[in-house]
């Protein structure tokens, strides 16, 4: 298990990442979303001591990571701006990053290389590489370790459909092996079938963290006539909701909702307009109310 406390990172000062009290479980599929410098490669820094001037603590089965750094071979990471030697071979950076915290399995390399389609060019140097065998390459880095805990930075980006469904198999595999995965994107649709929370940072901050059963379940965007007296029915009702922009947000099923209707007209409030949205669409905005 990882488990943060009172965490606050300053790149320059500036606060680039606050956490508290949050923890990740083993057996998880963690996505990681936010918008561009919302904090998501930091935290994936912080979790590995490639950023290390914070205060608070992070432990990975209660070990410090600052104070005994040896749990950080239980954890993969691969970030999006990895730099691996082009002048080298295939062959060359799977050993290499391999032997930097464990031991190579040429022959397990080869294998997974031919499940990619890139086992033929190994033998090259990687500057003859498209871009797309460059992110199998380093994907493959990650996966030829044996750790406890996996960091993928955007480990979709760059990849064709066939790839990505491969990768997801991938991590679904290693989730079943009762490892902790985490993994970030800007692309929704890419995590949606995949995890079993979303952390959505902001401003390097937690802003929710979304439960699969949240990321698959419908919600709706309803404008009504009168958003104060549905605000109060909402309440009244215990029916929680969020609000973004004058439009009100619930997750709530169409019988539901025809009943909803019954009351509200009852109550002259009528329903301008009802859009379907997915949990993940809502993740960029939103104030949530917990009904009382
Ligand atoms: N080396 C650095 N020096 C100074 N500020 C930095 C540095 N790296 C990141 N930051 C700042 O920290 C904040 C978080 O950046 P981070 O790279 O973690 O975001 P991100 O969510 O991974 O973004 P992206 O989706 O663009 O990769 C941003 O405000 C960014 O400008």
């Amino acid at each position: 298990m990882i488990t943060i406390k009172g965490l606050t990172f300053a790149y320059h000062k500036k606060t680039s990442l606050k956490m508290d009290a949050e923890k990740f479980q083993m057996n998880k599929v963690y996505a990681v979303l936010g918008k561009n410098g919302a904090g998501k490669t930091t935290f994936f820094k912080l979790l590995t001591n490639m950023l290390t001037n914070y205060s608070g603590d992070i432990f990975i089965d209660n070990k410090n990571i600052i104070q005994e750094t040896e749990i950080l071979h239980e954890v993969s990471i691969i970030l999006d701006d990895l730099e691996v030697y082009k002048d080298r071979t295939g062959f060359f950076n799977l050993e290499y990053f391999s032997r930097l915290s464990g031991t190579y399995d040429k022959a397990k390399a080869i294998a997974l290389a031919e499940q990619l389609g890139i086992a033929d060019v190994l033998g090259n140097k990687v500057k003859s590489y498209s871009l797309g065998m460059r992110r199998k390459l380093i994907l493959m880095i990650a996966l030829l370790k044996d750790t406890k805990i996996y960091i993928f930075d955007e480990p979709f980006r760059g990849l064709d459909t066939e790839t990505v469904r491969w990768m997801k198999e991938a991590i679904r595999e290693l989730k079943n092996s009762g490892k902790c995965i985490f993994i970030s994107s800007h692309v929704k649709e890419d995590v949606e079938d995949l995890v079993d929370e979303a952390i959505i940072l902001e401003n390097g901050e937690v802003k929710r963290r979304v439960s699969m059963e949240e990321l698959n379940e419908s919600n709706r965007i309803i404008t009504v006539n009168n958003p104060e007296k549905f605000s109060n029915f909402l309440e009244n009702e215990n029916i929680p909701y969020e609000t973004e922009g004058g439009h009100f947000i619930l997750s709530i099923s169409a019988k539901d909702l025809q009943a909803m209707f019954v009351q509200l007209s009852e109550e002259e409030i009528f329903i301008e307009e009802i859009k379907k949205i997915s949990a993940l669409e809502l993740l960029e905005g939103g104030k949530k109310h917990e009904s009382k």
